[in-house]
């Protein structure tokens, strides 16, 4: 492998220019040159044409998936890798020589080895530059309103990371603390040349990636890979969309482009022992926490495997019912794949390209699977990316929050306090239910999460509250909490966003009413009721 001309100079070169924040890549030394014009086809391939599923066992689908990978491309650099899912954040564009450090993925939203445009891209460059690669994680001990249940979700997944790390000669750091802190830190003492990252579209994340960027010494470039997304957030749309039916096109359209396989993250050739790896100290990890312990894990495995025996048991077992079954709460019919998603532990680009296998045999269901797992949700990274009141009425439409305020005096009977529902103390055994299941089992069925906060805004004194309650019960026990899609089903369900007005009624105004009545003629609400045990309270 050679190396590659920028850097073979031995000097550091300095930006010629400061990268408009979104910038595409133009640069040869971080980005490599004009790979969109390499030969490789293996972006071009139309997803409905894939092969049909050839295995039968759970272990068969895992060998088929990683020779999905070998077929595709052998390395990374083999590859024709899509310079539109990077850009650089810092001034720094180029590599220094000799940095004995490398290059390191800064893992933080896709928290996955296999499968992540970030950590591919990460190693490409490694590889280029015959370079060591290093992954770095940092865990905060405290964030917003995770539980010990997310926390442990998220941990498991982690330690099954630095085990596949350590199998392919990538060291994984868990550093304990903020990124702002650690980051830079780690790449001063170990002479790191080239930070990594991946994207998440919230407050919280954004504003460490901008700290870090500032932080970090200035001859070190920082690129950012939209390693979550299909289609990357900044190519799908330059603004906030206004509904499903305005940025579907825009995404569809490209999926010609970046619904491809991906090529695997390989045995690193260069730098054993560079930075020396010590084993996590995962106990010192879990001691650190200041999160709510309260809430504790559910039954849900974390993990890449648990992740992929997830989705083998939906294509092979729910798939078919997908499309006429998914608003029944009593009927399993749901990939159930979110709070893997949300922890980054599965690429949803691998779901897709598995699902669309059976494009075939279940085409309505394979169809109504991609509108959710590909539109729907980038619309909710697009929302939160470009709307910085995500979670709150002032990121509404202007006739949303018009209606609303419209009905702030309207009687709310009753009103119920957000210990009585947290306790699932409402008059509804069907809400209750819901409310049981979520505290049970960190989930709540789609169909209901939706009756679910349309009730609180009903039962609460003002819609301020209501968001408010919302948000707080789903991010503190729901395993997939915290996420762009919460944060847009809570103000979709309270405020209309991506939705349209409908007929005027009290308190909702123009927001979409729903109601038990309706529930009972979608399903079995007597059975679901049966099955979480929610009663009937009086309000004290
Ligand atoms: C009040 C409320 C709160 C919600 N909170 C969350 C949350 O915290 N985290 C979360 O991931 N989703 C949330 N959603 C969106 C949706 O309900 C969940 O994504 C879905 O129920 C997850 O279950 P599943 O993986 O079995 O979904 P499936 O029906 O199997 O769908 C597959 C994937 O498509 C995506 N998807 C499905 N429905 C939606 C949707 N309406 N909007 C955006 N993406 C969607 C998800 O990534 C999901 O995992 C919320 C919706 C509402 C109304």
């Amino acid at each position: 492998m050679k190396r590659s001309k920028a850097t073979s100079s031995g000097t550091v070169k300095q930006a010629k220019k400061k990268p408009k924040p979104g910038a595409k890549v133009e640069t040869k030394n971080i980005t490599g040159g004009n790979d969109e014009s390499s030969s490789s086809d293996a972006e071009q391939i139309p997803a409905k044409v894939l092969s049909k599923p050839n295995y039968t066992n759970f272990e068969q689908f895992l060998e088929h998936i990683e020779n999905q990978r070998r077929s595709c491309a052998s390395n990374v650099q083999e590859f024709s890798f899509k310079k539109k899912r990077v850009r650089i954040l810092s001034e720094a564009r180029d590599v220094k020589d000799k940095c004995t450090g490398g290059v390191v993925y800064w893992m933080s939203r896709d928290a996955r080895v296999q499968d992540n445009w970030a950590l591919l891209f990460a190693q490409r460059l490694a590889l280029k530059l015959e370079l060591p690669l290093n992954v770095v994680f940092c865990l905060v001990p405290k964030f917003l309103n995770a539980t010990l249940r997310h926390y442990k979700f998220m941990i498991g997944g982690l330690q099954e990371v630095e085990q596949q790390c350590r199998a392919l000669n990538i060291p994984f750091h868990l550093l304990l603390g903020p990124a702002v802190d650690r980051i830079p830190k780690f790449v001063r003492e170990h002479d790191v040349g080239a930070v990594v990252c991946d994207m998440a579209p919230l407050r919280v994340p954004r504003q460490w990636v901008e700290a870090v960027t500032q932080a970090l010494p200035a001859e070190v470039p920082l690129t950012q890979v939209d390693a979550h997304n299909i289609v990357p957030l900044w190519v799908a749309s330059e603004k906030q969309e206004y509904a499903a039916r305005t940025i579907r096109n825009k995404i569809n359209s490209k999926l010609g482009e970046f619904l491809s396989e991906f090529p695997p993250v390989i045995k690193h050739p260069y730098g054993k022992g560079c930075v020396k790896e010590r084993p996590v100290d995962w106990k010192a990890a879990y001691e650190m926490l200041e999160c709510d312990k309260s809430v504790d894990e559910v039954d849900s495995r974390p993990g890449y495997q648990a992740a992929c025996r997830q989705l083998f048991d939906f294509c092979t077992r729910r798939l078919g019912k997908f499309n006429e079954k998914r608003n029944d709460p009593t009927v399993d019919a749901l990939s159930g794949l979110s709070p893997w998603f949300h922890f980054g532990q599965i690429s949803v680009q691998r779901c897709i390209l598995e699902v669309q296998r059976y494009h075939t045999q279940h085409k309505a269901s394979v169809d109504a699977f991609c509108e959710e797992a590909i539109v729907r949700r980038e619309l909710a990274d697009n929302f939160c990316y470009y709307n910085e009141h995500y979670d709150s009425l002032k990121g509404l439409q202007s006739w949303a929050l018009q209606t609303l305020n419209d009905h702030r005096k309207d009687e709310r009977s009753p009103c119920y306090t957000l210990e009585e529902l947290e306790r699932a103390r409402t008059y509804d055994d069907l809400w209750n239910s819901a409310q049981l299941q979520l505290v049970k089992e960190g989930k709540m069925h789609g169909f209901l999460r939706m009756y679910w906060a349309k009730k609180i805004l009903e039962w609460t004194a003002s819609p301020e509250e209501a968001l408010e309650f919302t948000i707080l019960l789903n991010d503190k026990y729901s395993l997939d909490g915290r996420d762009p899609n919460g944060y847009v089903g809570c103000m979709w369900s309270i405020g209309g966003v991506h939705d349209q007005g409908w007929k005027e009624r009290s308190i909702f105004g123009k927001i979409r009413y729903m109601n038990y009545q309706g529930c009972k003629r979608k399903f079995d609400v007597t059975a679901y009721v049966m099955r979480y045990g929610g009663k009937v309270h009086k309000k004290q």
